[in-house]
C-alpha cells in the first residue's frame, strides 16, 4: 500500500523552517518520501516526522471510523434480521464480541444458567459471529433431544479438535452420517453394550479394575497418606479401558504419560478458545489451544499406534488373527482388511481406527474418575448420607469384599447417591448440537446452521422440577429410582447422558463402574477429611474442559474397615 502527500500537506514548518523539496513534489508515496526527502536539506529528519505522524494519524482515524460504521451496520442489520427471524430473546449484543463480556470470566455453563434466569429458557447468545441458542429447561431439552432431535444432531468441531486430523474422524464431531453409524455401531456392538460387558470376556476385567482401585487405596492407607480419589480412580479405570481395547496393560510409565497427556487433552479441548467464536482468525491459532490440543493428543496417539503396530506385526508372522475372543482392536482391524479387499470406499481404516480407540480411551477415564470424586466429596460433607450408604451396604454386601453388577439392583441408596452426584455435577454440562435444518421450537425459530446448546447443568437444577436444586439430597431419587433409569425419555429433567440420537455409548459401561467403584471404596473403608480441610471447607470449584472436573483435587483420609 502506498500513501500520497498532497501539496497541502508538503509545506511543514517545523521551528519556522519549510522544506523545499517536500513542496516541490505534490505526490510522493509515504515509504519513498521518508528516505528521499532526508538527504534533500538539513531539516527534513523533523519534517519528514511530522508528516509521517500526521499521515498515520489520518489513516488511523479513517481505519477506526470505517470498523465503527461497519460494525454498528452488522450490529443494526443483526437487529433487524433478530426481530425478522423470531429469534429466542436473549441478552443484546454489543458489535464484533456479541455477549462474550456476559460469557467469559465464569464457567460457562454458570454463566449460561445466570443469563437465562434473566431471558428464559429457549434463549439467544452471540459469542463473537456465532449464534448460539441455549435450551436450560426440561421442556426445551425435549424439544432438541427428542421433537426436533433428527434436525438437530449435528456437530461443529471446536477448532482445537482440527489437530492432527482428529475431528475428521472423531464419534464426537462427525455428522450424523454413515462413518458416525459405523463407529457407534462397532462401539456398542463390540464394547459398551450390556450383553458385551456382562459377557465373559469384559465381565472379568470390570471386576478386575474395582480390585486394582481397592489395592491402590489401601497403598495409600498402608504409606500413611492422604487418598487422592480422583487420581486413583483415573488410573483404574485407565487401565480397564486399555485391557479391554488392547487385551494388554500400561507399564508406570505409560501410565503416567497417558494420565497427563489425557487429563490435559480433555482439559484444552474444549476451553473458550477465540479461533471458534470468530472462525475468521482461526488459522492463525491465536490462543495456541490446537497445538496444544495436538501435543497431547500426540501422545495418546503414539501409544496406541503401538499397539496396533505391535497386533499387525504379530497377524503378519503369524499370519492369521489372534486366536480367543477378540478384542476392540482385532474387530476394527478384521473390519478394515475386509473393507480393503472390497475395494470400496473403505469407512474403517488406520486413521479411523487410531482416533475411534483414542476418542473412547479419553471419554471414559475422566468421566467415571470425576463422577466418583464428586461423589466422594459430596459424601464426606454429608456424613448422614455416607453412614446411610454404608450401612445398606454391609447389609447387602456382608463379608464380601465389594460390590458386583449383579448387587446393584440391590442397593437403591446407592443409586441414589450416583444419580444426585450427577444431577449436582453432571460431568458434560453442555452439549453442543448443530441445526441442521431450520426448525421451530416454542413460537421460536432456530436457524439452520447455528449452534443449539442444551444445559445438562441448567436442567438438573430446575427449581420448577427439582425443590432446593443446589442441595445434595439422594432421598429425592428413592420414589422415582425405576421411573426414568439414565436416559430421561420421559420427564427430560435429568439427563447425565444427554439424550436422543448422540446419547452417549459409554453409558452401561459408566454405571456399571461408577456403582462398583464406589460402593466398594464405601464398604471397604471408612473415610473422612483431612485436617486442614474439616478446618476450612472441601473446596467444590469447577473445572472445565471436556468434562466438569474438581479444580481442586480431592484429599481424604482411608481406613480399611
Ligand atoms: C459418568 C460418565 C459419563 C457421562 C456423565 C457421560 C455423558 C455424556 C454426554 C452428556 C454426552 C453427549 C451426548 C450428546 O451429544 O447428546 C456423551 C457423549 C459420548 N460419550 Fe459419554 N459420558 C460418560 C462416560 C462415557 C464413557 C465411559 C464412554 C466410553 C467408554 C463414553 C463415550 C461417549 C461417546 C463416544 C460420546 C459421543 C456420542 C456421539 O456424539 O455420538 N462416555 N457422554
Amino acid at each position: 500500500m502506498s500513501f500520497t502527500v498532497g501539496a497541502n500537506v508538503a509545506e511543514p514548518y517545523v521551528n519556522g523552517v519549510v522544506c523545499w523539496r517536500a513542496a516541490s513534489e505534490p505526490l510522493i508515496p509515504l515509504y519513498k518520501f521518508r528516505r528521499r526527502l532526508c538527504a534533500a536539506c538539513s531539516k527534513t529528519k523533523t519534517i519528514t516526522r511530522s508528516i509521517i505522524y500526521k499521515q498515520g494519524m489520518a489513516f488511523l482515524v479513517v481505519c477506526i471510523s470505517s470498523l465503527l460504521i461497519i460494525s454498528i451496520s452488522i450490529y443494526v442489520f443483526q437487529l433487524l434480521a433478530n426481530r425478522r427471524s423470531r429469534l429466542p430473546p436473549g441478552p443484546r449484543p454489543l458489535p464484533f464480541i456479541g455477549n462474550l463480556l456476559d460469557v467469559v470470566g465464569e464457567l460457562p455453563h454458570r454463566s449460561l444458567a445466570r443469563i437465562a434466569g434473566r431471558h428464559g429458557p429457549l434463549m439467544t447468545v452471540r459469542l463473537g459471529s456465532q449464534v448460539i441458542i441455549v435450551a436450560s429447561s426440561p421442556s426445551t431439552a425435549r424439544e432438541v433431544l427428542q421433537t426436533h432431535n433428527r434436525s438437530l444432531t449435528g456437530r461443529s468441531p471446536p477448532d482445537a479438535w482440527l489437530a492432527l486430523g482428529h475431528a475428521a474422524n472423531s464419534v464426537f464431531v462427525l455428522p450424523p452420517g454413515r462413518r458416525w453409524r459405523a463407529l457407534r455401531r462397532i462401539g456398542t456392538e463390540h464394547l459398551l453394550s450390556a450383553r458385551q460387558l456382562d459377557g465373559s470376556r469384559l465381565r472379568p476385567l470390570l471386576r478386575e479394575a474395582t480390585l486394582d482401585l481397592l489395592r491402590r487405596v489401601l497403598g495409600f492407607v498402608e504409606a500413611g497418606s492422604p487418598v487422592e480419589v480422583g487420581r486413583a480412580s483415573f488410573a483404574a479405570v485407565m487401565d480397564l479401558q486399555w485391557r479391554a481395547m488392547f487385551s494388554a496393560g500400561l507399564d508406570d510409565a505409560e501410565e503416567r504419560a497417558l494420565h497427563d497427556a489425557a487429563r490435559e487433552a480433555v482439559a484444552v479441548s474444549l476451553s473458550p478458545n477465540v479461533s471458534d467464536f470468530f472462525p475468521a482468525l482461526a488459522a492463525a491459532d491465536l490462543q495456541g489451544e490446537r497445538r496444544l490440543f495436538g501435543r497431547r493428543l500426540a501422545m495418546v496417539y503414539q501409544l496406541v499406534d503401538e499397539q496396533m503396530e505391535r497386533r499387525m506385526r504379530g497377524q503378519r508372522e503369524a499370519g492369521v488373527g489372534r486366536s480367543g475372543e477378540k478384542d476392540l482392536l482385532d474387530v476394527m482391524l478384521d473390519m478394515s482388511l475386509e473393507q480393503a479387499k472390497d475395494a470400496g470406499a473403505a469407512t474403517i481404516n488406520r486413521d479411523v481406527i487410531r482416533t475411534f480407540l483414542t476418542d473412547i480411551f479419553l471419554a471414559s477415564v475422566d468421566t467415571i474418575a470425576s463422577t466418583i470424586e464428586w461423589a466422594m466429596a459430596e459424601l464426606l460433607q454429608h456424613p448422614d448420607a455416607m453412614s446411610k450408604l454404608q450401612e445398606e451396604l454391609r447389609k447387602v454386601l456382608g463379608s464380601n469384599a465389594h460390590v458386583e453388577q449383579s448387587d446393584v439392583d440391590r442397593l437403591p441408596y446407592l443409586r441414589a447417591v450416583v444419580k444426585e452426584t450427577l444431577r449436582l455435577h453432571p460431568v458434560v454440562p453442555l452439549v453442543p448440537n448443530k441445526a441442521e435444518e431450520t426448525v421451530e421450537i416454542q413460537g421460536h425459530t432456530v436457524p439452520k446452521g447455528c449452534t443449539v446448546l442444551v444445559s445438562l447443568w441448567a436442567v438438573h437444577r430446575d427449581v420448577g422440577a427439582w425443590p432446593e436444586p443446589d442441595r445434595f439430597i439422594p432421598e429425592r431419587f428413592l420414589p422415582r429410582l425405576e421411573e426414568t433409569g439414565f436416559l430421561g425419555t420421559t420427564e427430560f429433567d435429568f439427563i447425565p447422558f444427554s439424550a436422543g440420537h448422540r446419547v452417549c455409548l459409554g453409558l452401561p459401561l459408566a454405571t456399571r463402574m461408577v456403582h462398583a467403584m464406589l460402593g466398594s471404596l464405601l464398604h471397604r473403608f471408612e473415610w473422612t477429611l483431612p485436617q486442614e480441610v474439616k478446618e476450612n471447607v472441601v473446596d467444590m470449584s469447577e473445572s472445565l474442559g471436556l468434562t466438569m472436573i474438581m479444580a481442586t483435587p480431592l484429599q481424604a483420609i482411608a481406613k480399611s474397615v
